[in-house]
């Protein structure tokens, strides 16, 4: 809030120029009516009272709209910077984090939470300011016309704001939750969205409609007690304002047939209280934008200050002198899911030690979830990698900076994940942006296309790299999108690729040609493939087959065919059915 302070002090300066011409409208009134009904008054006596409460009227919509003006651009502007803080905080942050934090809550927390804060900040400001200027002026104006009947007309005001601090304070218990609830909402929605397909095969519409419907009930429960107290709020509050009036009435009626104050005080002081109402039946609202945007504030702050579970940056990469590769080696490698309620009795792997030499190829086999995605993913950081159990060139991975660790891979997911974007664009993101405009990138990109094997044919992609692939790339078969995937990965510069189960989409002659590209393709650089099919992986250097938990068996295709175990049952599976 401090840069903004310059933009409130300017806000708030107009708003006391607003309200004094306000002021200075109900004086001229009073002035007016109190000369029009003196004796010597004639039809042009009103005429110059008149003319200043005109000139009032066309300065104060000058003067409250730049108020507003200044008080509302602040609030845009934190909103901008808090949305901004909150999106790059949320980029650095690791797998653990979006575990812990559903899609929709965060979305929610960016959408509602940010909404809160900017109303708290933009219309928020505008009735304190607005509030405690007009107080102070109107209490002022009718403390000096007459001491007995201000305290008779502040009495039922002062009520009125302690009614409302109470309800406000009843409120915000439920606004907090139904934030909540209304985060889980979103989770659903966004749950539904991404497995619309799956939703509709299984005709499970009724399941998923009554939890959602339940979800639903829970936050119009919250709300209705948030609806019922406002609603009595508000005509609590315009009560007061008639009681005032009614006092008034009744104090001033008597002081006027007795000469102590005149016609045209008796219509200042309803004009007063016409004044001071207004932003004292805000004051109500006013509150309830802080109860929200306090938890909403909290809650985006939570994202904010979130740090990634790193240990700290002190083991440093060197390169080797002769310019070759780093060697990658695992020792004792060792990871394991957190337990929780949920997952009482977590995966984890053991044991796994492994050298990889630059250039050199390994294979990772192994039945279904025996941690080959887990074992590479551990290996990336994108599981919490334990210190002491990966080397790059000697330097403890798990301590290197992530950014320059992650420099030194490439990762093909099991899972391609495409952006709804073009093909091009999908593909440049395994660059630095300030390479995307070079001359020679092109050439690249279509030289990783081709080794990926990815057929640009214009019959199929008439706008070639400027095709759109759609949501997660729905508009591309399995196999393109894997080899999309596949595409990108080789094109990111790196020293380590990483392939998981790449390959599992395209039929044997693609993979064949696939595997010779690679060789030539990424010359020299080591890669870690993992794969249902031996095929895939039988040229590797070394294969790791995985199996309770750690390394099974291990060594080249032609030592592992020989060995009775999981290997050798799949690649005699494999070889009497090649079409599977
Ligand atoms: N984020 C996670 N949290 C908890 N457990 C997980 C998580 N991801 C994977 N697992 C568990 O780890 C085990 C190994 O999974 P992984 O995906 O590595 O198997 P895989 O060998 O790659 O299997 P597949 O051949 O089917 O791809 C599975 O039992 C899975 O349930």
């Amino acid at each position: 809030m401090v840069p903004y302070l310059w933009w409130y002090l300017a806000g708030f300066a107009f708003i006391v120029f607003t309200q004094l011409l306000a002021v200075g409208i109900i004086n001229e009134t009073k002035n007016a009516i109190d000369a029009a009904g003196a004796a010597d008054a004639t039809a042009r006596t009103v005429v110059p009272y008149v003319v200043r409460i005109a000139l009032f009227a066309v300065c104060l919509i000058l003067v409250r709209t730049g108020s507003r003006l200044l008080i509302f651009t602040p609030g845009r502007l934190i909103e901008y910077r808090v949305r901004n803080d909150f999106y790059s905080n949320l980029l650095l942050l690791q797998r653990d984090f979006y575990e812990k934090h559903e899609s929709g809550d965060l979305v929610s927390r960016c959408s509602n939470d940010i909404g809160f804060v900017r109303a708290a900040y933009g219309f928020g400001f505008l009735q304190i300011a607005n509030v405690s200027v007009t107080l102070s002026l109107g209490l002022t104006a009718m403390l000096m016309m007459d001491l007995q009947t201000t305290i008779f007309v502040a009495i039922p005001m002062i009520l009125s704001f302690a009614f409302i601090q109470i309800s406000i304070r009843y409120v915000f218990t439920y606004w907090r939750r139904a934030n909540e609830q209304l985060g889980s909402l979103s989770s659903l929605c966004l749950a539904s969205y991404k497995g619309i397909s799956a939703i509709q095969n299984y005709h499970a519409e009724p399941a998923v409609t009554e939890r959602f419907s339940e979800s639903n009930e829970n936050y119009l429960e919250t709300m209705s007690i948030v609806t019922k107290v406002r609603s009595f709020m508000m005509p609590m509050v315009q009560a007061v304002g008639n009681l005032s009036i009614f006092l008034v009435l009744w104090f001033v009626g008597p002081k006027i047939v007795q000469g102590d104050l005149t016609m045209g005080q008796i219509t200042a002081f309803l004009g007063y209280i016409g004044l001071v109402m207004p932003p004292l039946l805000s004051l109500g609202w006013m509150l309830n934008v802080f109860n929200r945007a306090i938890p909403a504030m909290e809650r985006l702050q939570e994202i904010i200050t979130a740090k990634p579970t790193l240990l700290p940056a002190e083991s440093r990469y060197e390169k080797d002198p002769s310019g070759a590769g780093p060697t990658m080696v695992l020792e004792n490698l060792h990871f394991t899911f957190t337990s929780d309620e949920k997952n009482p009795n977590p995966f984890g792997l053991k044991d796994v030690d492994l050298t990889v030499p630059p250039g050199k190829v390994i294979g990772i086999a192994g039945p279904l979830g025996s941690g080959k995605s887990v074992l590479l993913e551990t290996i990336l950081r994108l599981n919490d990698l334990p210190a002491d159990c990966l080397y790059l060139n000697g330097a403890d991975c798990a301590r290197m900076d992530l950014v320059e660790f992650r420099d030194h891979f490439s990762f093909a997911p099991q899972k391609a994940w495409l952006f709804s974007t073009t093909l091009r664009r999908n593909l440049l993101m395994a660059l630095d942006y300030r390479e995307w405009e070079r001359p020679g990138t092109e050439a690249r990109l279509l030289a990783a296309i081709e080794a990926a094997s990815f057929d640009l044919d214009p019959k199929v992609f008439p706008l070639g790299l400027e095709t759109e692939v759609g949501t997660k790339g729905v508009m591309l078969s399995g196999g393109q999108r894997q080899r999309i995937a596949l595409a990108r990965a080789l094109l990111k510069p790196a020293d380590v690729y990483i392939l998981d189960d790449v390959l599992s989409a395209v039929d044997h002659e693609t993979e064949k040609r696939i595997i010779r590209n690679l060789k030539t393709f990424a010359a020299g650089k080591s890669f870690l493939i993992a794969s249902h099919r031996i095929s895939a992986i039988q040229w590797a250097d070394e294969i790791l087959v995985l199996g309770q938990g750690g390394v099974a068996q291990r060594g080249t295709h032609e030592t592992l065919i020989q060995e009775p175990g999981f290997y050798r049952d799949i690649y005699q599976y494999q070889a009497e059915h090649p079409d599977e």
